[in-house]
């Protein structure tokens, strides 16, 4: 829920725009860290999910580490500050160029997923005369009951080395100088809501982590992924239930004495602290269908077309009226932009709306700004801080 000051302060401002609010992104990773502590575990947050540097500044000050996709994420990392000894470098398709230059910063940990990359890594290393510190991805073929799109643990997924190719990847790493083997990592997928898939990875990794250890390697990392959910359809003030999500991992993971259990959160730390703000330009009636034609769209919020994802929407301005407007019309919500998918939702109950009204798209921080596009040679995306304004 916006306040009136909020909502007169965004009438002034040209929109479309992501609007943060920091101080509720202070709050989550405060939460996340303080529900964390207890178990001594160690937080990688997800840049993909949001690489903005504002933001970035926020979660590096907290001290959590940095878990990246391309070498692009992991300068980004780097030059906000983050400690280079807290950098994963995951990702099914690392191109040379980016694993060299990864090799170059000397980042915590490389999390290959494939015997190949294993092989030109090790290369890769050796011309540098360094060693690559290294722990492997495995798909654990675990149903994360997520969208299917945005799962990543089962057999069917490119992610991760298949339980059936890895003693072809131990005996690569046994042949490897210049690799540190150093742990084992899974993500199952994303916008995971049923916390009990979590006790079905435990057990996994607990198997695979035997595995390995039977074969006379020593794990000293047991990298669990992310993949907490949010709740979507009520963003207010929401931060995410992560006392009972570590809960899960310290009852359910067997970890040893010397053995580090590290998390890669993206959407739980970020995803409430951020709406899309923009205005109706149009309100188009029709016989089957009443329209609201938004200045944003899927150039600027994805989500919506590409996963028939759901973000609340409300009408700003009429909810402030509502006491004398109680007037309630269904709407399709739309973009500019020209695709029939640029749709952020369908027969939405909203206050009567008007040409000018402002609209926030709700619980956008996450795979939000970071996948805008230019299609339609769009504006780029503004945006706007809380404690700025
Ligand atoms: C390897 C890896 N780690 C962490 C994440 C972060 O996921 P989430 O934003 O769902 O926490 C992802 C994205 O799904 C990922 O692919
Ligand atoms: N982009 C997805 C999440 C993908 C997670 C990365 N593997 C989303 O918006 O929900």
């Amino acid at each position: 829920m916006f306040a009136d000051k909020d909502i007169s302060k965004f009438n002034n401002i040209e929109t479309p725009f992501y609007y943060y609010d920091t101080d509720l992104l202070q709050k989550t990773l405060q939460t996340c860290a303080t529900a964390a502590a207890p178990f001594q575990f160690h937080i990688h947050y997800a840049l993909k999910a949001n690489f903005n540097q504002v933001l970035l500044q926020q979660i590096k000050d907290i001290g959590f580490g940095a878990d990246c996709v391309s070498s692009g994420e992991v300068r980004r990392a780097v030059e906000v500050g983050f400690d280079h000894k807290k950098i994963v470098f995951a990702g099914v398709g690392k191109s040379d160029k980016e694993i060299n230059e990864a090799l170059d910063l000397d980042i915590f940990c490389f999390n290959v997923e494939s015997v190949q990359e294993l092989e030109v890594l090790n290369e890769l290393a050796s011309k540098k005369q360094k060693t690559a510190q290294v722990a492997i991805r495995i798909n654990p073929n675990v149903d994360a009951h997520t969208h299917h799109n945005i799962t990543t643990g089962l057999d069917e997924n490119k992610f991760g080395v298949n339980s059936w190719d890895l003693p072809e990847c131990a005996e690569m790493l046994k042949s490897c100088p210049n690799l540190k083997f150093i742990g084992i990592h899974f993500h199952i997928g994303s916008q995971i809501t049923n916390l009990d898939v979590y006790k079905n990875l435990c057990v996994r990794v607990n198997e695979f982590a035997k595995w390995f250890e039977d074969k006379g390697f020593t794990l000293q990392i047991l990298n669990v992924g992310g993949g907490l959910g949010i709740d979507y359809h009520n963003p207010d003030h929401q931060i995410p239930d992560f006392e009972s999500y570590f809960k899960i991992f310290h009852e359910f993971l067997e970890v040893k004495a010397h053995q580090e259990v590290h998390f890669e959160l993206g959407r739980a730390l970020v995803g409430q602290s951020a709406s899309l703000i923009t205005r109706a330009l149009y309100i188009k009636k029709g016989k089957k269908k009443n329209f609201v034609v938004l200045d944003a769209g899927m150039t600027e919020l994805m989500r919506p077309a590409l996963y028939q994802a759901y973000h609340k929407i409300e009408n700003l301005t009429q909810t402030k009226k509502l006491e004398t407007n109680a007037s309630f019309v269904k709407y399709d919500i739309v973009g500019p932009i020209c695709e029939s998918t640029d749709c952020f939702g369908k027969e939405v109950e909203q206050p009567e709306s008007f040409r000018g009204d402002v609209f926030a798209i709700r619980s956008a921080g996450a795979y939000g700004e970071v996948m805008a596009s230019k299609y339609n040679l769009r504006d780029a995306i503004r945006f706007v801080y809380s404690n700025e304004v």
